[in-house]
């Protein structure tokens, strides 16, 4: 091989090593900023003591214990710096360029997106206050229920979250693969088992087999790291750009309608008046129960926007009722009507009230 051919070759080694660095210094960005909230001080000169220190003994023949110390000394700096400029932090479920990630990013692009394994973890560093804000689906129009997310809805403990904020997105969905690949040479494709679903018809037009993964974004992510060969992944635009991926194809999904409806959380109440409001609540087993609950709000000439029933997990043979209606908790006839589901009801749940996302 030239010389040439060979120093491009480790030089393409080297972009993707810096790429690779970024990345984790984005992550212990992520948890630094975390930590801000924790703690009475944003500065800790004895934990940074210990870190230098530790990173000085890892010191090997190519990184002198020097080089180590002024690298880490920069990279601290900037993490106090982030911290105390008051970012807020909004969490959400999967890897960057998940669908929750997009989302945030149509509710105010100021806010810093923090990934999350679980849907769980979202509501629980939202009410361990790590994270200001959560983002999590809580229906789509072509599979209805995020069950997940409803059962954690159910299940929440409401004086330490709430529902500040709703959005619905449409999901279009892109067929990426790496850099420069042909597409006649793709022949599995890597997705979450909705996403491969919402895209069934043009994966089996071009002849692709499916396979799952955990998350859109975490194919697309390994597709960077690993690049098996004719391997594509289905997932968001966003992931093309994060990744640095190419764009095959855009808008693969099968019906074009495709969208979901997103819940902000907080660990505060909303202050600004909102026009639409949530509830959960469960009622006694028998005749009429629900009826009578449903009556209230038509009565108080309430439209309901929503209901969806849940098993309640820990009480086998029960329901939870998640329902939404229009209205502010502002104005009395909410306020009565509220009062007296609350009397009638078993458990009785406020989650919140927001602004109706547009239609
Ligand atoms: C992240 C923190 O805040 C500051 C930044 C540190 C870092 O970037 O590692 C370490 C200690 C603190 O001065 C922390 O308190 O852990």
């Amino acid at each position: 091989m030239e010389a040439n051919e060979l120093l491009a070759r480790l030089r393409k080694k080297i972009d993707s090593i810096d790429f690779e660095i970024l990345k984790l210094i984005n992550q212990r960005m992520e948890h630094t900023l975390r930590t801000r909230k924790l703690k009475a001080n944003i500065s800790d000169p004895g934990r940074e003591q210990e870190i230098i220190a530790s990173l000085r003994r890892r010191s090997s023949a190519l990184i002198r214990s020097e080089f180590s110390e002024i690298l880490f000394k920069e990279i601290i700096s900037e993490s106090k710096l982030l911290q105390r400029k008051d970012l807020k932090l909004i969490g959400f479920q999967g890897e960057h360029g998940a669908y929750g990630e997009v989302a945030i990013r149509i509710v105010d692009n100021s806010l810093v997106p923090i990934p999350c394994m679980e849907f769980v973890d979202v509501f629980d560093e939202v009410i361990n206050r790590q994270l200001d804000f959560g983002i999590v689906p809580v229906e789509n129009s072509l599979e209805g229920a995020v069950t997940q997310v409803n059962d954690l809805l159910v299940e929440t403990d409401v004086h330490k979250i709430k529902i500040v904020g709703e959005v619905k997105i449409p999901i279009h969905h892109c067929l990426l693969a790496s850099p420069g690949t042909d597409y006649h040479e793709i022949k599995v494709v890597y997705s979450h088992p909705q996403a491969l679903a919402q895209c069934r018809r043009f994966l089996s037009k071009h002849r692709l087999e499916s396979r799952p993964y955990y998350d859109t974004a975490g194919a697309a992510m390994m597709l960077s790291k690993e690049k098996p060969r004719a391997a594509a992944a289905i997932a968001s635009k966003l992931c093309a750009e994060l990744y640095n991926l190419d764009v095959l194809f855009e808008d693969i999904e099968d019906n074009e309608t495709n969208a979901t409806r997103f819940l902000i959380l907080s660990n505060e109440e909303s202050n600004k008046a909102g026009n639409k409001c949530s509830i959960v609540f469960s009622t006694e087993h028998k005749a009429g129960a629900l009826f009578n609950i449903l009556k209230i709000f038509s009565d108080a000439g309430l439209n309901l926007t929503r209901i969806e029933s849940r098993p309640i997990r820990n009480d086998p043979g029960k329901y939870a009722f998640l329902l939404d209606f229009l209205g502010s908790d502002r104005e009395e006839k909410v306020i009565a009507a509220l009062e007296k589901a609350r009397k009638e009801t078993v458990i009785f749940k406020f989650l919140g009230c927001y602004n109706e996302a547009p239609q």
